[in-house]
């Protein structure tokens, strides 16, 4: 079986340097590549990321740098910048050419212009490339810290799989095995625009059963993509799926969750993306989910409120009213 003995990390935000610290823990090199020089020299200099990680000091050996060619000699590559990001960085490393190995996508959402999954990226810029996903319930904070949780790792390959959860298990961390890469993308992707709208209750004060039951309809939404798309049944309701959403829906901790609250309490979401630098990935992916739900002729009614509260379209309160208006039917159906 492959073994993976080193790590590379591209991206120096709060999920990139909680992931490489992750691979350290589990006895792996660890090299972290930042487009941000004061990322790197605060990592080199004082075992922080203070810009993403504000607080934390690590005691874990971890490499940094700005150059990306530093990291054509590791056996395994996660790419964890922003979702936007993916197909930029991807045509980079193609442009350098010595990208082969094994990479797991780590960012969760849909790219906005074309409607893909970021594995779809994956085939078209690097070809032949085995990649997979890595995805869960997990905030960045809490990884860091050490504090324990478990994910998912989706790949084509059962062999690599297993490699690469071997490569990254600590003894608070702990990856389950999938093959189901286009399921475990759906959830993490999902869940960030259904978390808006849990913020959005949150914010509003409009109570502890609201954000229930829309959690739960939002799951529904999203289970009817994932059968929609093929993913499979256990993934749906797994760590990718269901745990995650659960996570992000409840905490503001999460970012989407605190943006949606924002937007409950009165916030514009135009203002609220001009001034904040907390990546809201779900503030992107929601207008491209209703189109890959229209596509594959899926009702998904919260991505389609959230999409408008993003567009300034609705307000929260007349977003309550479309959701609540919707026609009565079976709980089983759209
Ligand atoms: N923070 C978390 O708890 C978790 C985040 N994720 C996902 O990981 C992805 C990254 O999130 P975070 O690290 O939290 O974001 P972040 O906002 O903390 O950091 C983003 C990083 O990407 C870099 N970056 C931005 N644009 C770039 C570009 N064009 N080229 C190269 N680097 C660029 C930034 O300089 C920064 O280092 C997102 O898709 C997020 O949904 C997944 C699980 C947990
Ligand atoms: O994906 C996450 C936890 O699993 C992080 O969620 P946020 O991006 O909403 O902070």
């Amino acid at each position: 079986m492959q073994r993976i003995q080193s790590v590379g990390v591209i991206g120096g935000g709060a999920w990139g340097t909680a992931l490489a610290l992750t691979a350290a823990r589990a006895g792996r090199k660890a090299i972290l590549w930042a487009r941000d020089a004061n990322t790197v020299s605060d990592i080199r200099a004082r075992q922080q990321n203070p810009r993403y990680l504000h607080g934390i000091t690590f005691d874990e050996e971890i490499e940094a740098t700005t150059v990306l060619t530093d990291l054509v000699s590791v056996d395994a590559v996660l790419l964890v910048t922003p979702a936007q990001t993916t197909r930029p960085m991807l045509q980079e490393l193609s442009r350098l050419g010595a990208f082969k190995m094994p990479l797991l996508l780590c960012a969760k959402g849909f790219e906005r212009q074309t409607g893909k999954l970021l594995s779809q990226i994956v085939s078209e810029e690097l070809p032949g490339t085995p990649a997979g996903v890595l995805s869960g319930p997990s905030f960045a904070e809490d990884v860091a810290k050490g504090l324990p949780t478990a994910v998912t790792i989706a790949i084509d390959s059962q062999e690599l799989g297993h490699a690469l959860c071997l490569a990254l298990a600590a003894p608070a961390f702990r990856p389950y095995a999938s093959t189901d890469v286009v399921g475990t993308q759906i959830g993490g992707a999902l869940k960030n625009v259904l978390a808006i709208a849990c913020g959005a209750v949150a914010g509003r004060k409009l109570g502890a059963s609201a954000q229930a039951a829309l959690t739960a309809r939002g799951f529904a939404e999203l289970t009817r993509l994932g059968v929609a798309m093929d993913a499979k049944p256990e993934t749906l309701t797994g760590l990718s799926g269901l745990g995650d959403l659960v996570l992000t829906c409840s905490s503001t901790q999460s970012r989407n969750f605190s943006f949606g609250k924002k937007l409950g309490e009165g916030h514009k979401a135009a203002d609220l993306l001009l001034q904040s630098d907390k990546l809201a990935e779900g503030a992107f992916s929601a207008r491209v989910a209703l189109d890959i739900g229209r596509r594959h002729k899926v009702d998904l009614p919260i991505c389609e409120t959230v999409s408008r509260m993003i567009d300034g379209d609705l307000d929260v309160d007349e977003a309550l009213t479309a959701l609540m208006s919707r026609p009565l039917k079976p709980e089983a159906s759209s």
